[in-house]
């Protein structure tokens, strides 16, 4: 399934934009098992692409498509509902955990949805990342850099061939961030699938095959 986004602009960005930006106003197409990044500085746009390539919003000039050539501008909930299910997994700037829920319930709930793993994995993947000890604390009492964590290992607990990324590191240390990339790459290579990841320039630890800046 390729993921192809053609001549797209926030409706709120002037049309100037697209002379200066490798992104906007362009055609560009991506397969499974490319290694993305997309730079940027604050306020450029990162936030609106990674929400405007999973659907959460729509307010953009332009088209993008998976696979067929069908823009999912046409999808209703249920077309949503499943490519989101297989085929794209997110980890959102704003996480977006349920704070009632605890750790380990938060990742539960994703395993449940759609399983790519055995239930095992939860607790060794919170181990991996350092917060092996916070599976049954209310995501709510977590510090953002806990949760952050959390929000990257509930994207990789589900099946994906595309894994968008908005600054998942923001809260994190450096350790701790290539701790969390390597799983993510592990976890992308076992799938064949492509990392599409959006940042400001600091993060030189992400093994880009395509760069854009936006
Ligand atoms: N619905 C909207 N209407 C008008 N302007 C908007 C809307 N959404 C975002 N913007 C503006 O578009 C610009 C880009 O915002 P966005 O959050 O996508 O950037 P970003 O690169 O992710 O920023 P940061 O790195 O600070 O998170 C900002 O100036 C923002 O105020």
């Amino acid at each position: 399934m390729q993921l192809t986004i053609n001549n797209l602009l926030p409706i709120y960005f002037p049309d100037t934009r697209k002379q200066t930006s490798e992104v906007w106003g362009k055609e560009l197409s991506f397969q499974p098992g490319e290694m993305v990044k997309i730079v940027a500085p604050s306020g450029s746009g990162k936030t609106s692409l990674m929400h405007f390539l999973y659907g959460l919003r729509s307010d953009y000039h332009g088209e993008i498509s998976y696979g067929e050539k069908r823009s999912i501008r046409t999808f209703n909930a249920e077309d949503f509902a499943a490519q989101r299910k297989e085929k794209v997994s997110i980890v959102l700037q704003d996480m977006r955990l349920l704070p009632e829920q605890t750790v380990y319930e938060n990742l539960f709930i994703k395993h449940q949805l759609q399983p790519f793993h055995p239930v095992e994995r939860i607790k060794e993947m919170t181990e991996r990342l350092g917060i092996g000890s916070k599976l049954n604390s209310k995501c709510k009492t977590c510090s953002y850099g806990e949760q952050q964590r959390v929000a990257i290992i509930r994207a990789l607990l589900q099946p994906f061939q595309f894994l968008l990324l908005d600054e998942p590191f923001s809260h994190l240390d450096n350790n701790n961030s290539m701790r969390a990339m390597d799983l993510m790459l592990e976890e992308a290579k076992v799938r064949g699938a492509a990392i599409v990841f959006a940042d400001l320039e600091r993060i030189d630890y992400f093994p880009f095959t395509k760069l854009y800046h936006l």
